[in-house]
């Protein structure tokens, strides 16, 4: 049974490491009943500009180690005093109570990371015993397994590499289910480590466990993903394995120009490269195709592809509903990348989803690069039927956390249905 209202006694929460070793903050609440519930918050690397406000100790720089000691501050001060005061009737509830006591528009006050941990522990405790997956199903929503994402190949500031495209994902379309797509993903993750170290090429890690050699070219790498997925046995396209990319172009958008394998190219140059791409390879899904603030060639981009390739905003949207309806309203992308802790509260991501499925907007479910065990965004995807998730390689225990929490919702529901959602079905 869920709980349909909540009181606590106590609210804790503690700095501990992510899988980038950077402190990151878990949160802890105990209801009157005394049971307890835990959330770790997340981190990324390539931020849109416009994200809630992560609270860092000591300066701005985010990714070299700055504590989260004033986040967790915030928490066992005015965070807990609040959520102590009354008792809850819902999760949109305190969210809200909790925005308001920020006070600011992007939670620099209290902090996004604080409020967050905060709203996922509250959530668990709404969810009690149930499933969080079903407690988080909103009326009206059909829960679904999602098309995992893996990104096997990384490059951006996720790798050490000179690879300048972040992430090239595989996506087992023409998988029957969750687990066999899980079983597919780990088959040619497999077969393209056995064709980086034939060619003699690196094997070790980027931040989000795909490999990460030095590759320049992003078609290059395609055609390597492309051979790794046939050496697998699936057919290379939406009835096998297809592609995905997040190339993060923000990070290497300067003055106006993109910065590719040390080519500057504009946003016509990049439109017209991605058309090449999609016709010469099995390229789904484009994320972040260009830059955060290159609205312009947003549209343009939209224009050319939306009708064959799913255009996913990341960083331009931020899972942001206000900015994600501006977006609807020029025409810009056909889906939203959902990372709960660019926005803050569990409350507005499900706001964002539900905004993206009244507009027709596809969605895919994000980890961070910098994550925990936490498996939050596991149940979040089932919950809100987005159809797509990423999280990584399938390989490296923050990552296949969220795989595995996958396999024991199919396991334990199977009647679930899974695959892509909307229109894509
Ligand atoms: O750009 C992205 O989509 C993410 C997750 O893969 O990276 P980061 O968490 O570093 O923003
Ligand atoms: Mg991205």
């Amino acid at each position: 049974m869920t709980r349909s209202n909540v009181g606590f006694s106590q609210v804790s929460a503690l700095e501990i490491l992510d899988s980038r070793g950077n402190p990151t903050i878990k949160v802890t609440v105990t209801t009157l009943d005394d049971h307890q519930y835990s959330a770790a918050v997340p981190s990324g690397a390539s931020t849109g500009t416009r994200e809630a406000v992560e609270l860092r100790d000591g300066d701005t720089d985010r990714y070299s180690g700055k504590g989260v000691l004033h986040a967790v501050a915030n928490v066992q001060g005015p965070l807990r005093e609040l959520l102590l005061s009354r008792s809850w009737g819902s999760l949109a509830e305190a969210d809200h109570a909790m925005i308001e006591l920020d006070g600011t528009p992007n939670k620099a006050r209290l902090g996004a990371n604080a409020i967050l941990g905060v709203s996922m522990a509250v959530a668990r405790a709404f969810a009690a015993d149930t499933p969080l997956w079903e407690y988080l199903t909103p009326a009206g929503v059909t829960a679904r397994l999602p098309v995992p994402h893996f990104n096997v190949l990384n490059g951006g500031v996720h790798a050490a590499n000179d690879l300048d495209f972040q992430e090239f994902m595989i996506a087992p379309l023409g998988a029957p289910s969750f687990p066999e797509a899980l079983r597919a993903g780990a088959a040619v993750y497999s077969s393209l480590r056995g064709i980086l170290r034939a060619r003699g090429d690196s094997t070790g890690l980027g931040d989000e466990g795909g490999f990460a050699p030095d590759i320049t070219q992003p078609e290059d790498v395609l055609r390597l993903l492309v051979e790794a997925i046939e050496a697998a046995g699936y057919p290379a396209g939406m009835d096998g394995v297809a592609i995905a990319l997040d190339p993060a172009s923000s990070e290497f958008y300067r003055d106006g120009f993109y910065q590719v394998a040390g080519e500057a190219l504009t946003s016509d140059d990049m439109i017209a490269r991605y058309e090449q791409i999609a016709r010469d390879f099995p390229v789904w899904s484009l994320e972040d195709g260009l830059a955060e603030d290159d609205w312009d060639g947003w549209e343009r981009l939209t224009r050319r592809l939306g009708g064959t390739v799913q255009l996913v905003g990341d960083d331009i949207f931020v899972t942001n509903p206000a900015i994600i309806q501006q977006a609807i309203d020029r025409e810009v992308g056909n889906a939203a990348l959902i990372k709960p802790n660019q926005i803050g509260t569990v409350t507005e991501t499900l706001d964002a989803q539900a905004l993206c499925r009244s507009a027709g907007y596809d969605q895919m479910v994000s980890h961070r690069s910098g994550e925990t065990p936490d498996t939050f965004i596991a149940d979040l995807v089932v919950a809100t039927g987005a159809g797509e998730l990423k999280s990584g390689a399938p390989a490296r225990g923050e990552r296949v956390a969220k795989y595995n929490r996958l396999l024991e919702i199919a396991a334990a529901d199977p009647r679930l249905p899974y695959g892509l959602a909307g229109h894509r079905r």
